[in-house]
Parts: structure tokens; sequence; C-alpha cells
């Protein structure tokens, strides 16, 4: 563009004294995105050679050899502000302020890589953070924050207490204009704040009281859940017939929360990396609109320098034309129609179908079979100028059908899409804002606060200053922001008088090389072989409509051409700062919101892991007692148990060998209840004595096992106290059924006892004897029979007694007297032995069992017995008893494991929630830090000029 300078190309401004200082500045060709036709100074290469170092996009080619002037930016660069070059008179001052712009420009564009830079890194590292905390999630389930609910007021509804947005930073601001008129059309719609990620949706922080102002102004009625109000991004969305979402997220698992909240960290990674893509991006799209007719196309070409687009003073384009840079579609000129119901794709052939360039203008007036269309075209403009593939900011111009009752909806709805950065409005200086063009730009100015406003035909226009101030109080009107900032953002232009080079192929000179495009104009704007410089309707310019009332001669069109060079400047600018905001707003505002929830969400788990550690700690300290407690219950009950038994079967058996024994010895004496039938009778009276005697001792037995059930009751009802004592509810208790013990064995005895009475057992002539002498009336003969006896029975003794008999008697009469003597005692001796069997036979089988049973060992063996049964039946609930104490200093065990497994898991949550917070805080602080509304110092500067 340098070209057209109307100064000249390579002087620099008398101002620039840095320019002028060096050589190689002024004249040296411009290497980086010029903005305007100003020519370049050294300082803005030097600028430019920072963009390039500044690892963003900008920069295509620096090529600045000589380094060692250059100026390097220090810490205080981010400060710079280009000097205020004093202005000189006439060309060098217009020179010295289209360099400043230049500069401001270049400025921008460094701020705008540093912001990309920050928010890229920060999008980086809120990624890692959040795929840490989704493997933090699977070892501690995150927890979602409760929401409590304030009371409502009586006969209200809940309306709970407004959270704390999370700062918005998107795009356009002065929300204050936009909301109040919002407010005052729409005072029943108390939307809630989300994360605004989309272009127009402009919001700063909002401060605690600004929320409960606005939250008066609410509905009351209208109930939004706090949760969402707390999360942003992070939400969950759950739904749930009845249940509101709050209650539900309370009724989750905590597991279940926390696979919800890994899913949601999921999408919000994809959110992020797509993010970063976008800011990654160095495209812009430009939305053209206009009213109909009112030259979109034709400045569309203007912008292009070619005719690209088909214009006609009847309305024709009906549908969207995107035009790009041929690049993209690998280098081939070539237009891509769209057919309704299909998206597009460049890569899927069957979603467009391809025409030459020339076939456009048939395209763009058959909506009826196209809904869009993409023109590539290889732009012919050098590097510095082009629109479209600048190496800063690629451009694609995109002109959308003239606004009418049809199209105004369609275009609004296609105005408001994402990838749209710019919309430029294209306004008839004859016809001024129609209807449509108004409630269009009047729609728009919500989401959109600034617009881009072109007023063409201006040439068309004898009162040009009238038009401008009336159009000028139209803009205040529709756009107060935009008519703020008039001087950069509406310009008044005649798009028809700026060359272009004809038809839909290449120019003349060609359109691939970045020099060659220039050398299709010469240095007053003309078409090569324009001969005549006024008029207007040579091949080379727009204008077929007719010549212009005004703007005869070389001065006249040298400045309609500065005036749009002077929009284009302005154009690229705001696309720049445009572009600064749609593509990194969103970026920033949704890692602010993300940041936010991520710190609120960790300072909730922080908070709950340290009150869950407290809670195990505490927990810990009370159950090391009772787990001690527990060991010294089951060692202790183990030997009170043990010595328990061992002393009931102690018990037992010494009652049941003593109660026997003296039974087994004393059981003559006992009455056996068997009568003596007499000497006839003796031997079953022998018989029967036998079996009351053994029957006499089964029932001692049964007697001794009967003790031994009761005691084995007792110490049943003994261990069942300690288990009481020691396990509390968990002792299980036992039904001892003792009817069960002593169940075998009843009658063992006789078959073990073997024995029959013997002849000898009825007489016992010892006893006999020493009971017969202590028988005081006793016979003659007896007592004969019993000396004689006596001493017969004495040995020696009883011939002395017989000498002494005979004696007496004399020898004769002995002789007479000794048979019937003799005879006498043995019947007196017979019959009294005989009447002593039934004492002398019981004391004789008495004694007779006793040696039996003492050979059988019976007893001991008894005794034996009935103890290790009642050992046995202890044994039962005893073995249970340890077996729960057991179980009890176990589950104490794992309880304890537990608790100090969920105490070190805690801890480490509590330090990583801790941490997390932290780094939360730092990442958005960070973010915030990055400045998207403020204008860059050099913006400032290009303003003040
Ligand atoms: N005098 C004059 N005529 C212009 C200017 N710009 C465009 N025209 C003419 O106005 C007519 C309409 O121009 P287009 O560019 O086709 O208008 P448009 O807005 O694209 O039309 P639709 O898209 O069909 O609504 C053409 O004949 C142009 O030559 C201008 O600045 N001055």
């Amino acid at each position: 563009m340098s070209s057209d300078n109307p100064f000249g190309s390579g002087n620099a401004s008398p101002g620039a004294s840095s320019s002028s200082n060096n050589p190689r500045g002024a004249g040296g060709r411009p290497q980086y995105m010029t903005v305007g036709s100003g020519s370049t100074s050294e300082s803005a290469a030097r600028l430019q050679a920072i963009l390039d170092e500044d690892s963003g996009y900008g920069g295509s080619m620096t090529g600045d050899e000589n380094t060692e002037n250059a100026w390097h930016p220090g810490p205080s660069q981010d400060r710079y502000t280009p000097a205020h070059t004093p202005l000189g008179a006439g060309e060098g001052s217009a020179a010295s302020e289209h360099e400043r712009k230049a500069l401001a420009s270049h400025v921008h564009q460094l701020f705008y890589n540093q912001n990309r830079t920050a928010l890229g890194r920060a999008i980086n590292q809120t990624v890692e953070t959040m795929k840490k905390l989704q493997e933090m999630n699977t070892k501690w389930p995150a927890h979602y924050p409760t929401v409590q609910r304030p009371p409502s007021p009586p006969g209200q509804r809940n309306a709970p207490r407004p959270g704390l947005h999370h700062t918005q930073s998107t795009m356009d601001n002065n929300r204050g204009v936009e909301d109040s008129s919002r407010a005052s059309e729409e005072p029943a719609r108390p939307m809630m704040r989300r994360a605004g990620t989309s272009l127009g949706e402009s919001q700063s922080a909002e401060s605690s009281g600004d929320a409960t102002k606005r939250e008066t102004k609410i509905a009351p009625r209208l109930v939004t859940p706090q949760l969402a109000q707390q999360f942003s991004v992070l939400k969950i969305e759950l739904k749930m017939e009845g249940l509101p979402q709050t209650e539900i997220v309370h009724s989750l698992e905590k597991t279940s929360v926390a696979s919800l909240l890994d899913n949601q960290i999921n999408n919000s990674i994809r959110h992020l990396f797509s993010l970063r893509e976008r800011i990654e991006d160095t495209s812009s799209k430009v939305l053209v609109t206009g009213d109909l007719n009112a030259g979109k196309s034709t400045f569309c070409n203007a912008l292009l320098r070619r005719k690209v687009l088909p214009e006609d003073q009847q309305p024709c384009t009906s549908i969207f034309c995107e035009v790009l840079d041929a690049r993209e579609n690998t280098g081939v000129e070539e237009v891509h129609a769209i057919p309704h119901g299909f998206v597009y794709n460049r890569n899927d052939e069957s979603t467009y179908q391809v025409y030459p360039l020339k076939q456009l203008e048939e395209i763009v007036i058959d909506g009826d079979r196209w809904s869009q269309c993409k023109v590539y075209i290889r732009d012919i403009r050098p590097v510095d100028q082009s629109l479209l593939n600048n190496g800063v900011v690629d451009i694609a111009l995109i002109d959308a059908p003239g606004l009418n009752n049809d199209s105004l909806k369609t275009t609004a709805v296609f105005a408001r899409q994402e990838e749209i950065d710019v919309v430029v409005f294209v306004v008839s200086a004859a016809n001024h804002f129609t209807l449509s063009a108004k409630e269009f730009i009047f729609n728009a100015a919500r989401e959109k606060a600034y617009m881009f406003m072109v007023v063409n035909g201006f040439d068309m226009i004898r009162d040009q200053k009238r038009c401008q101030e009336m159009i000028l109080k139209q803009v205040a009107h529709l756009s107060p922001a935009t008519f703020k900032e008039s001087s950069e953002l509406v310009h008044f232009v005649s798009s028809n008088a700026i060359p272009v080079v004809q038809g839909g192929g290449p120019g003349p000179g060609g359109p691939g090389g970045s020099g060659s495009g220039s050398s299709s104009f010469d240095d007053s704007g003309k078409n090569p072989g324009d001969n005549d410089d006024d008029d207007d309707n040579d091949t080379g310019k727009h204008g077929d409509s007719g010549s212009p009332p005004k703007g005869k001669g070389k001065g006249k069109e040298k400045e309609k051409q500065q005036d749009f060079d002077e929009l284009e400047a302005s154009l690229r600018r705001f696309v720049l700062e445009k572009r600064a905001r749609s593509k990194l707003a969103p970026a920033k505002t949704y890692l602010m919101n993300v940041l936010g929830d991520l710190s609120t969400l960790a300072s909730v788990n922080k908070d709950v892991a340290q009150s869950e550690y407290d809670r195990v700690t505490k927990e810990l300290q009370d159950l090391e007692p009772v787990f001690e407690k527990s060991k010294k219950a089951r060692s202790q009950a183990d030997e009170d148990v043990a010595t328990q038994i061992e002393t009931t079967g102690q018990e037992v058996y010494d009652l049941t060998r003593g109660t026997l024994n003296s039974s087994i010895a004393h059981v003559a004496e006992n009455d056996l209840g068997v009568e003596y039938p007499g000497i006839f009778g003796a031997y079953n009276y022998a018989d029967d004595l036998k079996v009351a005697m053994l029957n006499h001792i089964t029932e001692t037995v049964r007697w001794c096992e009967a003790r031994g059930r009761e005691k084995t009751v007792q110490g049943v009802s003994g261990i069942k106290q300690l288990g009481l004592l020691h396990l509390g509810d968990s002792y299980t208790d036992l039904t001892f059924r003792s009817e069960k013990m002593f169940r075998s064995k009843r009658d063992a005895l006789v078959r073990q006892v073997e024995f029959e009475p013997e002849l000898w057992d009825f007489f016992d002539v010892a006893s006999i004897w020493e009971r017969q002498e202590k028988v005081a009336s006793t016979s003659m003969a007896v007592t004969v029979a019993g000396v004689v006896g006596t001493r017969m029975i004495g040995g020696v003794g009883w011939v002395d007694g017989a000498l002494t008999a005979t004696r007496l008697v004399g020898a004769n009469n002995m002789r007479r007297l000794l048979i019937p003597g003799l005879i006498l005692t043995a019947v007196l001796g017979i019959s009294y032995t005989l009447s002593q069997i039934p004492h002398t036979l019981p004391r004789r089988l008495s004694a007779k069992l006793s040696a039996q049973l003492e050979a059988l060992d019976y007893t001991h063996s008894n005794a034996t017995r009935i103890s290790t049964e009642v050992r046995r039946a202890l044994k039962y609930p005893a073995d249970k008893l340890r077996e729960g104490l057991q179980r009890n200093v176990e589950n104490l065990q794992e309880q304890r494991k537990e608790t100090s497994k969920v105490q070190s898991e805690s801890e480490v949550a509590r330090k990583y929630f801790g941490n997390l917070t932290r780094e939360s805080r730092e990442i958005r602080s960070r973010v915030e830090r990055v400045d998207l509304e403020g204008p860059a110092p050099g913006i400032a500067a290009a303003y003040d000029a």
C-alpha cells in the first residue's frame, strides 16, 4: 500500500526521528502487517521482530538482518507506549499519524500474543490439575458441596441466597447500557448467569452485594438451585422426576457423585482443548451485512481489490458467500456451493459442489438451491496489505444477503455464531438506516456493543456534512457504544471508487505474488489502461451505476482512496481487538469459571478431608483403649473360663468319687428293702441282695450325675456372665439342655459286675462267734459247744479243754455224754449259723462287690466319666466365648486398621485439596490478570491521535 501513499513511499515523517536516524528504516520494504496506507518505520519493524520472537503466530517475515539497534522489550515492554511524535505540518504529520497507528497495532498484537500465551499456559496447567483431580477422585471420591437452603420466609417458596457469580470477562463491555436496556425490556427474566463462552456474553465479576441486589429484582418465585449458583462449569446436571437437583445429589452415593464429577471433568478437559485450539487459530471471520443494495458486495470487492463478488443494481446476493484464502483450498481458486441441509466439510465433496469463480454470479442468486458458498481466491494484494492472508490475522469475509423481512432472522442467527468475530454493517449513505437495518442493529447491540459501520455510496451525497450528522445521530440511538468510538468505527466511503482487478480470475499482473498484486495499480489508484483519470466508469473501477455528483478530479479520487484506507486500518484494528475478545475471552471466561469451581470444590473437599481426618483421629484415640481392653478381656476370660472348667470338673470328680466310695463301703448297712425269706429262700435272698446293692450303687451314680448337671448348669451360667461382661450385646447366648448329659452307660454296672453268692457267703463263722460272745443268755450246751468249739477252734487249747471236761465228768460219763453233746453242739451251731444269714450275707456280698468294683476301678472311672462330661459340656460355651472374644479383638483390630487407613487417606486428601485450592487460585489469579478489556497503550495512542 505504500505505493498508494500520498506522501510518497519511503519518506519518513519529519517527526519520526527514529526513522531518520537509521538509514535502513524508512525506505526499507515493510516487513510487517501494515495498518492503513502509511509508510513504515524502523521502530515498527523492530516491533515486528518482537512479535516474531514472541512465540505467537505473528510476523510473517522479518528479514531484518541488522539487529544491533533493535529495540528489545524490557520489563517495561507491556506498558510500552509509542512516543508521541511532534506532528509536523502537512504530509509529515499525516505520515507520523500513520506510523503511530501502525505501532499501536503492533503493540496491540504484542499484547494479544502475550495474553494468548498466558491463557494457553493456564489451559495446560488447568488440564493437568484436572487430570490429577480425576486420579485423586478414584482414590478418594470427591465430595460434592452440600447445599444449605435457607428457611423460606412465610408464604414464599424457597428463594436461595444468590451465589457469587464467577468473573465473566467476555467481550463487549458497557454492560451498564446493555443491562439497563434489557432490564427495561425484560423485567421478569432473571436468567442465571452461566459460564459464558460465546461471543457477546460480556459479564464482569459480581460482588455478593450486587448479587443480592440483583436477587431482589428477581421474582422470588423463581427458584434457582443454589447448586447451580455455586458451580458454573463442573455443575452436575441431574434430572429426576419430582426431585430438585440438590436433593438428588444428596441422595446419591459419594462414589456416584464422584463418577459424575469425573465425567464432568472429562467434558471440561475436552472443552479446554477446543478452547486452546481456538486461541491458537489465527483466522478471524468478518460478516458483512446491511440493507439490500447498500453495496456490501462492492465493499467486499474493494477490500479484496478484486471484483470477485457479483455487484448489481438490483438485489442479487441471496446466500452467504464466504471469501477465503485459496491456500486453504490447496491454492486452487474455486467456489464450493453448499446445498441446503448439508454441513460443509471441505474434505468431503459430497457436502458441496465445485464451480469455477466465474459461475459465482449464478450461484449467489440461486438461494433456493444453495444455502451458502465458499469462495476460495488468491489475494492479489501484497502480504502486508492482504486482508485474507497477512500473516498476523487471517480474515475471512462473509458477504451476507441484503436485509429484508426474509433474511433478517437468518442473518441475526448467523451473526451470533461463535466464529463470527466482527460484524460490519454497510448502510447506504443515500438511504440511511431502513427499518430492517434498525431492527438488526438494535438486536445485535445486545450481543455486540460495538459494531463496525460502513456508510457506503458517500460519493452520491451532495451535502456530505449533513449526511454525516444525520447518520451519526441515528448510530447514537441504535448503538451508543459504537457512536462513542465513531471516529474509529463509523466510516463514510465510496466503495466503488476503489480500483479493483476485474473478473473472477486473477488480474493481469497475476494474483499469486505478494508484490505482483500492487503492480495492477499505478500510484494514482488507477487500473492499467485507464486513460482518463476522471472517468469513474472505466473498467478498472466499480461505479458502473453512474457518475458521482462529486469527486471529479485526482484530488477527490485520492481523498476517497484515503478514506477507504483509513477504514481498512480501523477495520484491522477492530478485528484484532475483537479477535482478542472473541477468541481469548471465551478461554479466559471458561478458565475463570472452571478454576473457580475447582477452588470451591477443593476447599469444600479440603474441609471434608480435614473433618474426616479429625473424626478418625478421635475414633482411633477412642479405639485404642477399647482394643487393649478387649485383648486383656480375651486373655482374662480365657483364664477364668479354664479355671472354672477345671474347678467344676475337679469338684464333680471329687464329689462323685467320695460319694461312690462311701456308698460302696456302706452298701450293706443300708436298708436295701430285701426281706430274708428264711433258710429255704436264702439263695434267692442272696440274689436279691446283690441286685439291690447294684441298684443302690447305680442310684448313687445317678445322684452324682445329677450333681454334675447342676454344677454344669452353674458353670454355663458363669461363662454366660463372663460373655455378657466382656462382649455385651454381641455375646450370643446358647441354650443349654442339661438333660442331654449322661445319656449313655446307664446299665453298664449290671453287665460289668459278675458274681454269684457262694455257700461260704452264707456262713461267716468268725463273725458268728464274735457275735455269740456278746450274747448273755446262752445255754450250757451252747456254752460247752462254745467252749469246745472255741477250744477246738483255738487250736491246741481245745485238747486241754476236753481233758478238763473229762476230769469233771469222769471218763465213763464223758464217753456217754460226748456223742449227744457233740450232736447238740452241732445242731445248735448249725441253727445259730443259719439264723445269722441275714446279717452275714449282706456284708459278705458287699465285701465281694466292693472288691469287684475296686478291681473294675469303678469309682474312678465313673468320677472321671462324669467330670469329663461336665468338662465337655462346659467346654462348648467356653469355646464360643473364646471365639467371641477373639472375634471381638479381630474386629477391633480390623476397625483400627480401617480407621488408620481412612486417617492416612484423608490426610493425603487434605493435603492434596489444600494444594489444589492454592494452585487453582494461583492459576485463576494469573488468568484474571490477563487484561482483554482495556485498550493497549498503543491503541490509546492511536485514539488520541
Ligand atoms: N455510486 C456508488 N455506487 C455504489 C457504491 N457501492 C456500490 N454501488 C453500486 O450499488 C449497486 C449495488 O451494489 P452491490 O454491491 O451489489 O450491493 P449489495 O448490497 O451487495 O446488494 P445485495 O447483496 O444484492 O443486497 C451496484 O450497482 C454498485 O455499483 C458506491 O460507493 N457509490
